[in-house]
């Protein structure tokens, strides 16, 4: 008997076709070969078309298997968001090897801390990225192999890819001749993404290929889906880094859209795209929504095309969500809520009942449940409790790290979300709180811990708390409490300075640094969280 008070998604419009991820994605992109556009480059106009993909990420499984890789080895990706960023991901999910990608905006610190969790032996990187893979290269012995995915030229001795398939395929070669294994998706490894969960370090998310194949169903979804005519226009702001931008864009090739890419927010160039490229759909990030509430560039260009504002991975608030869709005269704004431990989305608003304010309603092949942490019992609506969700699309675990894993997903299989929310009566749900210590800036996953670490390696910091602080276009700020060794003396600014040469920039202490006595902790010595908060909601505003 189910325990009563879970929430279902609605009975699937569609089966979660057979396969792994890889074969159906290669059965879409052949599908579509005809295509001419793919991916653009918004910012220079460079196009690659699903036939392009389609052999190169056919070239490259050939050569990567021929090479001498296999299931037990992972293929990195390092790369801001570029045309040919999908290409060896393709390649690995074709042949059922795991794929890690990496934020091209790490410091060496950063990227030698996240690359020893997954250890890749290829590092598939931009030119950009390039420079920050061969400096860490040196001291990660496991990466055997970097090859440059955006350059037709070979660069001080690292091969492009064109170099790199030449080895293993010649002018000969048919895609078609290619053809993804066989396994089973619910066991193989698709992806390992960086997430630091409920609390701690970033940690290796592995989501199997029914995790995308189920998200594939999603994205085919006439209520759910964002787009689902071939070829309508999609313009993706989310990093292909990222779940988020990794998981809906490889859907878009599932549906054959065009995907009209930015490396990066940037306000007149955004909206200039919308009205040239004559865009029905956008995929941002909250902080986008503000601007679209708030700034005047917005009346100056011809948005009408667009028909469709979807936002996701942090809290948007109500005023913002009404305010944009008043000003871009919609119906109103489609929001999705997803984990990286949850591969994509696993709520999102129905397109025809769209409830403003609310992160939308499970999916389909999604079961939620409010959970009341003192009773263990799933709540009814309008009760608040911690977010869980089961299904097949969640994540297998975290890599090698059997510890965080039983702490995120219970002996029953439900991941517990660390977010706090309810749902009302027609089954629509609303975020109200993160119970875990992940701050999110810009969308951006800042794991306390991570800085709190740098910052007792400090000669002058004896203790640390590191929390978010609210920020109407930001979400939240990282900001520090910092206690100082007896005798010691430092700035705000040097303390932010410390943290920010060695951070990427979406971790810097913008929030700000108080000194404090002591840092507010529990009698195990574990960190109060909610007080550090309060301490920074008593400092007087700034200036
Ligand atoms: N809509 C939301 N409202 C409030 N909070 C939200 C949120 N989404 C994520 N979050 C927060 O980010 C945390 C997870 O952060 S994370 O690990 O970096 N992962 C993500 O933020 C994440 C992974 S996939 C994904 C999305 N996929 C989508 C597909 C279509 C669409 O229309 C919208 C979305 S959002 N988001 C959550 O626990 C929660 O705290």
């Amino acid at each position: 008997m189910e325990e009563e008070n879970i929430r279902h998604g609605e009975r699937p419009r569609d089966i979660v076709h057979p396969g792994s991820a890889g074969q159906q994605l290669y059965q879409s992109l052949y599908k579509f070969a005809s295509f001419p556009e793919a991916i653009i480059d918004a910012h220079t106009n460079e196009v690659i078309s699903y036939a392009q993909i389609f052999e190169t990420s056919c070239r490259l499984a050939v050569s990567i298997e021929q090479y001498g890789l296999n299931e037990n080895n992972v293929v990195g990706v390092c790369s801001e968001n570029n045309i040919n960023f999908f290409n060896p991901v393709l390649a690995a999910l074709y042949l059922g090897i795991p794929v890690a990608t990496s934020n091209d905006m790490y410091t060496d610190g950063e990227l030698t801390g996240h690359l020893n969790i997954s250890k890749p032996t290829i590092m598939f990187s931009s030119k950009k990225a390039l420079p920050l893979i061969l400096r860490v290269q040196q001291n990660l012995s496991f990466i055997k192999k970097v090859v440059v995915i955006d350059s037709m030229y070979d660069i001080n001795g690292v091969e492009c890819v064109s170099t790199f398939v030449a080895r293993y395929t010649d002018h000969t070669f048919d895609p078609l001749s290619f053809t993804p294994k066989d396994f089973d998706p619910l066991e193989k490894i698709a992806l390992i993404m960086s997430s630091s969960g409920t609390t701690g370090l970033p940690k290796g998310v592995v989501l199997s290929h029914r995790s995308l194949t189920i998200r594939f169903v999603h994205s085919r979804d006439p209520i759910y889906g964002t787009r689902t005519v071939p070829q309508t226009s999609i313009l993706s702001l989310v990093p292909f880094h990222h779940a988020f931008g990794m998981f809906t864009t490889l859907s878009y090739f599932v549906v054959g859209l065009k995907v009209v890419m930015l490396k990066k927010f940037e306000g007149a160039l955004f909206l200039k795209t919308i009205q040239n490229y004559k865009i029905p759909t956008i995929v941002v990030a909250p902080p986008v929504m503000v601007f679209l509430a708030k700034s005047p560039l917005v009346d100056q260009y011809d948005l009408s095309s667009l028909t469709e504002v979807a936002t996701g991975g942090a809290p948007l608030g109500k005023d913002v969500a009404e305010a944009v869709a008043k000003r871009l005269k919609l119906p109103g704004i489609i929001q999705g809520y997803g984990l990286t431990e949850t591969c994509c989305a696993v709520m999102i608003t129905p397109h025809n009942a769209v409830k403003t304010g609310s992160t939308g309603r499970p999916l389909p092949y999604i079961k939620a449940k409010v959970l009341d942490n003192a009773t263990g019992k799933a709540l009814g609506p309008g009760e608040r409790g911690e977010i869980c969700f089961q299904s097949e699309m969640i994540m297998k675990g975290y890599y090698n790290n059997p510890e965080a894993t039983i702490d995120t997903i219970d002996k029953d299989g439900w991941l517990h979300s660390g977010d706090i929310g309810y749902y009302d009566e027609d089954g629509n749900f609303f975020i109200v709180d993160r119970l875990k210590e992940l701050i999110k800036y810009k969308g951006y996953q800042v794991a306390p811990a991570e800085l709190e670490n740098l910052l007792l390696q400090h000669p002058s910091i004896a203790d640390a708390g590191v929390t978010g602080v609210p920020d109407e276009f930001g979400g939240q700020l990282p900001a520090a409490c910092v206690v100082l060794e007896s005798g010691k003396t430092l700035t705000e600014k040097e303390v932010q300075d410390f943290i920010a040469a060695q951070v990427t920039p979406t971790k810097h202490l913008r929030g700000g640094v108080v000194f404090v006595d002591s840092i507010p902790k529990g009698p195990t010595g574990k960190l109060i969280r909610k007080e550090l908060r309060e301490i920074f909601a008593q400092r007087a505003p700034k200036s």
